[in-house]
């Protein structure tokens, strides 16, 4: 739905590299837009944030902005095949547009409804990719504190897909440098809480991991574990409580090893959750044959090989460590 009087207020330095066509989502914030560079054509999803909705009585909070400018940032520093990549930013002081890499799957949340549940097999071969993702935001001490299947995307149509986790809206970016910082000089001003919680980000971690749980109880049963439509118990108390079950009627064909990691995933004491490290080494994710089927998805060209995770210290080149000469064909 091209409209003209909008479009005109597009920025130059947005027009002059994208042609901006159809909506593809609204979200709270704002509207995302199937996109296509210039010259080259490729395809693109502008996410537009209309900064009015954050300002009141017309000033835009500063915070507010650089809350969404931190959003771009804790983006931009990111690197991984599940995590949604940012192409660019235009940045001006009524809009905030992100163009980012278009995902064609839609969302996992509409997937879900449309087939019911997942297989265990595919549902397992998604899950790591989640958990591998966002083991990897907080190794860069990100959280996301907002995961739930509409911000995971997927790739493609094809029920084994690779994901892609989106909207950072609330995420947190816990600097690693100002928790280094905290721990340096003497303690004397130092709220218990922060010595308690090793500096930060330790519970929102746990968050994160709950929201996952609650997630893969989702794909496997095709329903939520807490819902508003008990009666006898409102949603806060089922949650705080902890109270939700594994019923023989959606649960018989999930095996015990899957029911076991939803359970340690939604502990309601986050000290006692268990952490993303201990979950990607649960064994219902020690599956050969599931890794390399998501390796292959996230590192294709490399046909799944990861590529080496640490620099290797450089070597002294040494005998016969040239590369090896290609094989000629013969
Ligand atoms: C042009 O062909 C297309 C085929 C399928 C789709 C469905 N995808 C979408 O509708 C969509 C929605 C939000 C997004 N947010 C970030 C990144 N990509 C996104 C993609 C979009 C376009």
């Amino acid at each position: 739905d091209l409209n003209a009087s909008e479009d005109s207020h597009l920025p130059k330095e947005l027009v002059e590299k994208y042609t901006l066509t159809r909506v593809l989502g609204r979200g709270a914030c704002g509207e995302v837009r199937l996109a296509f560079a210039k010259g080259s054509c490729e395809k693109f999803a502008c996410k537009i944030i209309s900064k009015k909705k954050f300002s009141v009585g017309g000033k835009t909070p500063v915070n507010l902005t650089s809350q969404v400018m931190g959003e771009v940032n804790i983006l931009k520093a990111l690197k991984h095949p599940c995590i949604i990549r940012i192409e660019d930013v235009v940045d001006t002081p009524e809009m905030l547009y992100i163009v980012l890499e278009l995902v064609e799957g839609g969302e996992l949340f509409d997937k879900v409804v449309a087939i019911d549940k997942y297989d265990e097999a595919t549902g397992k071969l998604l899950f790591f990719q989640m958990a591998t993702a966002i083991k990897y935001l907080h190794d860069q001490g990100i959280t996301h504190r907002d995961l739930k299947p509409e911000n995971i995307l997927l790739a493609t149509d094809d029920l084994e897909t690779l994901i892609k986790v989106t909207d950072f809206g609330l995420s947190k970016f816990v600097d690693a440098g100002s928790m280094m910082k905290t721990f340096c000089g003497t303690p004397t001003y130092l709220a218990p809480e922060i010595l308690l919680t090793a500096g930060s980000g330790t519970y929102t971690k746990a968050i994160d991991c709950w929201s996952l749980g609650v997630i893969l109880f989702i794909m496997l049963s095709g329903y939520p574990p807490f819902s508003d439509e008990r009666k006898d118990m409102d949603l806060p108390k089922q949650i705080m409580g902890g109270h939700f079950s594994f019923p023989k009627q959606y649960w018989s064909e999930v095996s015990d090893t899957a029911v076991d990691l939803i359970k340690q995933m939604m502990i309601v004491d986050p000290k006692k959750r268990i952490t993303f490290a201990d979950v990607l080494n649960h064994p219902w994710l020690k599956d050969d044959g599931m890794r390399t089927k998501a390796m292959a998805l996230m590192y294709p060209d490399t046909d799944g090989m990861a590529p080496p995770k640490l620099p290797v210290a450089k070597r002294k080149a040494t005998e016969g460590d040239e590369e090896p000469t290609r094989k000629r064909k013969s």
